[in-house]
């Protein structure tokens, strides 16, 4: 594995399982994810009438809403959000676990479940990300791109609420700095002591890479797999960029949130 900057903070840690190490192993892994699902969303045009509020006039909302509400409500069903790690875009209404609860480990504050910004999430998905991942058009697989929709905005709000693991790993390795920022509610003094620049350099440059190596047209000739003459099926660099703009500044908008209410 990779050598973070905060690494020599790791050590020592004896029983404290979920560290920083663990957590950005997890980070990583959740980029496979995310990485796959844009690209799988990429396949299918913008086709706008899925998201057009006023295609369903019955309604008043856009059948990727609908899409997405129903979608949950079977999701809780299957005991989802159970998981700590898992924020639904609709929280209201969502019906029980059909099985009995599974003891997922408790290593948050109960504050954690006030940290929610899926609205942020949904307006940025839909708004900004959309438009730029995909070709205009409309091929009418309104299902299967919902779908695929779903996808990506599960995958990123789980990664980017994962920002409150982070956080938490954080301050258990330096509580007293990090109490007294809480307590002055010191946002840009939270900001500056959580961030990791090279790290996130680290993240855009594995992203941009992973959406080479995941993107690319593989074919039996030898002669397809020199890297510079690739169609990739997503731009790396938007995915460099996706990351840039909105992924890492959202989780770190979240470590704030959470911290600011860690000794709530
Ligand atoms: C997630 C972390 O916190 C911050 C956010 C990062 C991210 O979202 O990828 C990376 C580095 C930090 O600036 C971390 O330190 O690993």
């Amino acid at each position: 594995m990779a050598s973070f900057e905060a690494s020599s903070r790791d050590e020592g840690e004896g029983s404290n399982q979920t560290s920083l190490k663990t957590v950005r192993e997890s980070l990583i892994r959740q980029e496979d994810s995310i990485v796959f699902s844009l690209i799988e969303r990429a396949r299918h045009p913008y086709n706008a009438a899925a998201y057009d509020n006023s295609s369903l006039k019955s309604s008043g909302c856009s059948l990727a809403e609908i899409f997405v509400r129903e979608a949950e409500h079977l999701h809780a069903k299957a005991g989802r959000y159970d998981n700590p790690e898992e924020v639904p875009f609709f929280s209201e209404d969502l019906p029980l676990p059909l099985l009995p609860p599974y003891n997922y480990p408790q290593v948050l504050h109960p504050v954690a479940a006030s940290v929610n910004i899926t609205k942020t999430i949904w307006n940025m998905y839909f708004n900004e990300l959309l438009p730029i991942l995909t070709t205009k058009g409309d091929d009418g697989n309104y299902a299967s791109t919902l779908a695929l929709d779903l996808a990506c905005l599960q995958a990123l709000s789980r990664r980017i609420h994962y920002g409150k693991y982070v956080a938490e790993v954080k301050f258990r390795d330096a509580p007293m700095d990090y109490s007294s920022a809480i307590h002055d509610k010191d946002r840009e003094a939270l900001m500056r002591m959580l961030t990791f620049e090279r790290v996130e350099e680290m993240v855009k440059q594995r992203v941009a890479k992973k959406a080479m190596v995941f993107g690319q047209q593989v074919t039996l000739e030898e002669d397809n797999w020199s890297g510079d003459t690739l169609n990739y099926k997503v731009d790396p660099t938007l995915v460099s960029r996706l990351y840039s703009d909105w992924i890492i500044p959202l989780t770190k908008v979240v470590e704030v949130e959470y911290l600011l209410r860690r000794l709530d």
